[in-house]
């Protein structure tokens, strides 16, 4: 039973739940009794019964502990699972399945008996398997042998262990079984070099030392798909990860394995020291240390703590956590979001028309096969209303490879019809790498750093489309919104007035801070609008919009008069037309319909703008 989650002094201490829980449970485990010390090595028979440690490691490396979590103990059989992968990644999944199956027994973990069809263990969790696998541990000599398996379990807690020296040495003189076990195999022809040394570096690897906080960490690292969560140092390749789990799930409680997994169902491991070590992927590692083992070889305290853990937190890890019906956050389109290029009247009205051609999905969460295909399947849905589909991933943490193979045939199929499929902030980070990779060979030149400038990108194509481009060649003042509806006379006026001016590719036309002197009108090339410095993090500009020819920027200083708000850069070379707001308001004496004709355009231009700013704001509310 869950019964602290709230403590009693006003303040939530945000690790102290677990740790509080942990503290109740090892209370009633400690006081159980039942099972006896192992002592078929006669130096284990030493152990303290009352030892009794929990701990708990999660995959970002926090570890809870409870009781004596922090006492020393041989790892024994809880060795075996890591050993088994170290093989694995070594000679590959086909050797080693000559040599071990991946069987349950149903027998003890010290049985004798071998697999008679293909004359080998039954799996690498009891005995018999652990032994055919050590020998696979790199080394010329015992103590290079020895070394080399001490610097992986090293690596697996996160600190330097060493090897109990008395319980090997107690394993070395009376180990007379598995020394049986060991020249079985050997007279099979499941283990080539002298049984004496195998047994060695065999009985030095269950004799290593560990704590169940070690046993946490190592865990977690099996739960973190192979990665040390303290160190941050890769230990076991991804892909062996989920055959090392699954062996364990089968195999790693001896004949108790498959009640082990109906009550729990959790992949665990046991050693006859004392210790359980499970392992929730995605999540957290478990161990538990104490002594007293039952009749399978497995850790009284041991089992009935991490049943009641599981039961807790509902840990069985065939309870799904995962659900695939959030990975679209939402879809906005082009008609009500645009991009930060700001566009003259006649190509907004066309994008507010059309602009539901280009759909933007928010795509969100691990995408895996069965997000990705909801993902997909929603695509195909909006298909054929729109032309233009931008997948935004900046909330993807990670796509598997069924996933970015679905995603890589979406984008071939997409090709194929003519509609553009774009992509925006897929990070480059390793757990996105395959999909990185599928998406720049299926769609090179549509990847995009941001969301904005793949919008863009639809929204020109939608434009050139309707072949509604200004046409810079023959630019006429009257065809700028903000002289609209003025009298041709009083455009001559103004023509008189206009400076040409040009700037080259980076030129900073505006500086914030600076008089505003001037407004200009842009007859060729495009500027960006930047706020400087506004990203605080990063010191960075940040864009808030761009624009091309036949608009206008700064114009704001006719009304106000004061000093520039924002910064505006050439991003090529851009041809414009400077106007005075002096010689404006000046004209403005003389002939004031003129100034406030273009007054009323402004206003006209402003409100359109705010309008649709609260509908880009309603529709992002969603
Ligand atoms: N179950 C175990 O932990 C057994 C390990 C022990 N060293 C043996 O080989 O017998």
């Amino acid at each position: 039973m869950l019964r602290t989650f709230v403590s009693g002094e006003g303040e939530i201490p945000s690790s102290g739940l677990v740790s509080d829980y942990l503290a109740e449970l090892h209370f009633r485990i400690s006081h159980l009794s039942g099972g006896a010390v192992a002592s078929y090595i006669p130096e284990l028979a030493k152990a303290d019964p009352k030892l009794c440690g929990i701990a708990i490691a999660t995959i970002d490396g926090k570890t809870y502990s409870a009781g004596d979590a922090d006492v020393e103990f041989t790892i024994q059989s809880v060795s075996k699972p890591f050993v088994y992968g170290y093989a694995l990644e070594r000679h590959g999944r086909e050797a080693i399945l000559q040599r071990v199956g991946v069987e349950p027994t149903g027998e003890a973990f010290n049985s004798i008996v071998l697999d008679e069809v293909h004359n080998r263990p039954f799996n690498p969790m009891v005995n018999a398997g652990a032994i055919a696998i050590a020998e696979t541990i790199k080394g010329a000599t015992p103590a290079e042998r020895a070394q080399n398996m001490l610097t992986l379990f090293s690596r697996l807690a996160g600190r330097r262990l060493s090897i109990d020296e008395q319980v090997y040495r107690s394993e070395l003189e009376t180990g007379h079984r598995n020394r049986a076990i060991a020249y079985m195999m050997l007279n099979s022809g499941m283990i080539r070099r002298a049984p004496e040394d195998i047994l060695d570096v065999y009985f030095r690897q269950c004799a290593v030392r560990v704590t169940a906080r070690d046993l946490a960490v190592m865990a977690a690292t099996l739960a973190n798909d192979g990665v040390n969560p303290l160190s941050g140092e890769r230990v076991i390749a991804t892909e062996y990860v989920s055959d090392i789990l699954t062996v364990m799930n089968t195999c790693g409680m001896y004949n108790y394995a498959g009640q082990w997994s109906y009550d729990v169902g959790i992949p665990a491991k046991s050693g006859v020291a004392g210790s359980i070590l499970a392992v929730i992927p995605g999540q957290l590692g478990i161990a538990v240390f104490s002594p007293p083992i039952d009749q399978h070889g497995n850790s009284v305290r041991g089992v009935a703590a991490c049943k009641e853990i599981a039961q807790d937190f509902r840990l069985n890890i065939f309870r799904s956590h995962v659900s695939t019906s959030t990975v679209i956050r939402r879809e906005l389109y082009g008609d009500i979001i645009h991009s930060k290029r700001a566009r003259n009247p006649l190509e907004r009205r066309l994008l507010s028309e059309t602009g539901r051609r280009i759909c933007i999905i928010e795509v969100q969460g691990p995408l895996f096969f069965g997000s990705a295909e909801r993902l997909i399947r929603r695509i195909g849905d909006v298909q054929s209303t729109t032309s233009h589909v931008i997948l935004d991933f900046r909330r993807v943490p990670s796509a598997d490879e069924a996933a970015s193979q679905l995603l890589a045939r979406l984008a071939g199929a997409f090709n194929e019809t003519g509609r553009k499929l774009l992509i925006s902030h897929l990070a480059h980070q390793p757990a996105l790498a395959t999909l990185h990779e599928a998406m720049e060979q299926a769609l090179p030149e549509q990847i995009f750093e941001h969301r904005d400038a793949a919008l863009e990108w639809c929204e020109n194509a939608v434009i050139a489309e309707a072949g509604i481009q200004f046409d810079a060649t023959r630019f006429s003042l009257s065809e700028l919104h903000i002289f609209k509806s003025l009298a041709r006379d009083d455009l001559r006026l103004l023509e008189a007035l206009a400076r040409p001016m040009i700037f080259e590719a980076g030129d900073r036309i505006i500086r914030t801070g600076d008089p505003a002197r001037l407004f200009f009108v842009i007859a060729r090339g495009t500027v960006t609008v930047e706020l400087a410095d506004a990203v605080q993090a990063t010191h960075q500009n940040l864009r808030i919009a761009s624009m091309g020819p036949g608009l206008s920027f700064g114009e704001m200083a006719l009304l106000d008069g004061g000093t520039r708000s924002a910064d505006v850069v050439a991003n090529e070379r851009v041809v414009c037309y400077g106007f005075s707001v002096d010689a404006i308001h000046e004209l403005g004496r003389t002939h004031p319909h003129v100034l406030t004709t273009i007054y009323a355009n402004m206003m006209r231009d402003f409100s359109e703008r705010l309008r649709r700013a609260n509908d880009e704001i309603r529709a992002l509310e969603q």
